[in-house]
């Protein structure tokens, strides 16, 4: 199946330039309204070469200078999840783990209850009435004393360089009982009013333990809206366009040229910088790949094959004439990943009719996501709600794609998928 010009061709040609150069007209005057300008044209002609122009030109608008909404929201969110991957990596490269499994049965590290610790005190200090929705709690340590040291050992370490940044989010946590406070603040029920952090400390624990991606990802919904979204990848390649494939997962290390932060503020455009020694002025923006042809898409899946249905995933891109293997590929680092146009597709389909999505494994993806030019929804292509509370409840799997080509691939998905029922 290929993706054509078809549906630009259904409106006078005069009329697609007299909206593009009205949308190329507003974005230039209002200067928070040119990240918009890739979503606008992307929504009224579903081409590529237009989608193409609307990103080069909103890329050029969004200098990291102007002022934005939750400006200090996005710039504390950074500094924390950078701070945190500091832990992580120390982590990673250490054989002990601390390794604990939850009531669920899956693993939990004390990388994932220190990155925690150390993101909600920064929140909390930033933002002290805020909410949060963090998947740890600190039951675990507080019937763990050497599981607990160990984690306080390691908040202890991380700091940043610059003293400036690690002063904006409140420089070191007090201690121990301190540490334990603020894991456990991140038990809110969540919910539609107000602001509420969403919080993965380490999203991937399996890839984390297997020596794969993994990602540190905060999001804010305001209203139950994403509207912030931060990402951490220290195992993905600094440069944009590294290409995607299975390389990714069996080469995940941090050395050098690898680290990644994404960032994203709805309506203001969607940036990559070097997690390492990156500063915010280094943020470039990025997009999604333009595709002309769905059939050469790249998409990602998760590795477990209990987190996405790897069948279902691989008939769906059969359907679309998509030959390319699949990238598999732990954690959010896949939207992040299809966000600056190394892939292009995230399929997660359902294998489980009673699994709960959960927020903190998607609210910071979907915003970098949908301002990077693509569109998130579940399987059945029902927007996301993430104002419900800690799940995403009815919601079932989850399908990620440039804007230009998404109800050509949930169409395909809604078949596969009724076809099973
Ligand atoms: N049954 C089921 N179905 C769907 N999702 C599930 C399921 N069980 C767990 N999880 C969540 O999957 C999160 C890991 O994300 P990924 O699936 O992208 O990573 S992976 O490639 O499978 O490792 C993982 O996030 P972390 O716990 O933060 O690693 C889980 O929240
Ligand atoms: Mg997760
Ligand atoms: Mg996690
Ligand atoms: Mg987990």
């Amino acid at each position: 199946m290929t993706f054509s010009f078809a549906a630009l061709g259904r409106r006078p040609f005069f009329l697609s330039l007299a909206i593009l150069a009205a949308s190329l007209l507003a974005a230039s005057l209002l200067p928070r309204g040119a990240p918009r300008l890739a979503q606008l044209t992307s929504h009224l002609y579903p081409s590529p070469a237009i989608h193409q122009l609307a990103s080069k030109f909103s890329s050029l608008r969004s200098s990291p200078l102007t002022t934005m909404a939750y400006e200090k929201e996005l710039e504390i969110a950074l500094l924390a999840v950078q701070r945190a991957t500091l832990l992580t990596k120390s982590v990673y490269n250490s054989h002990s783990k601390g390794t604990l499994s939850k009531s669920d049965s899956s693993p939990v590290t004390i990388g994932d209850f220190g990155a925690q610790a150390l993101i909600i005190s920064s929140i909390k200090h930033a933002f002290p009435s805020d909410e949060i929705v963090g998947e740890e709690d600190a039951d675990d340590l507080r019937n763990n004393a050497s599981e607990r040291d160990l984690v306080w050992g390691l908040v202890q370490a991380a700091k940043l360089e610059d003293t400036a940044a690690e002063e904006k989010i409140g420089g070191p946590i007090k201690s121990a009982d301190a540490m334990l406070e603020a894991i456990d603040s991140g038990r809110s029920a969540g919910g539609k009013k107000g602001r509420v952090w969403a919080l993965d400390p380490i999203d991937g624990t399996k890839g984390f333990l297997r020596g794969g991606q993994y990602a540190v990802c905060l999001g804010l919904l305001v209203d139950g809206v994403p509207t912030v979204g931060v990402i951490g990848t220290p195992n993905l390649p600094v440069d944009d366009k590294t290409p995607l494939d299975s390389s990714i997962s069996t080469n995940a290390d941090d050395s050098e040229g690898k680290g990644v932060l994404f960032g994203a503020v709805k309506g203001e455009g969607a940036t990559s910088r070097p997690l390492g020694k990156g500063a915010l002025q280094d943020s470039q923006p990025i997009q999604m790949a333009p595709l002309s042809d769905i059939s050469q898409a790249t998409f990602c899946e998760s590795v477990e094959a209990g987190h996405s249905s790897h069948g279902d995933n691989a008939a769906i891109a059969s359907k679309l004439g998509i030959t390319k293997p699949s990238v598999r590929m732990d954690s959010q680092a896949k939207y992040g990943s299809i966000a600056r146009g190394a892939g292009d597709l995230y399929l997660r389909l359902p294998v489980s009719k009673t699994y709960e999505e959960k927020i903190w494994d998607h609210a910071a993806g979907v915003v970098i996501v949908e301002e990077a030019g693509g569109q998130v929804t579940d399987a059945w292509g029902k927007p996301l709600d993430f104002g419900i509370g800690r799940t995403l409840k009815e919601n079932k799997g989850v399908v990620a794609a440039p804007r230009p080509v998404f109800s050509t691939v949930i169409e395909v998905v809604k078949e596969v998928l009724g076809a099973k029922q």
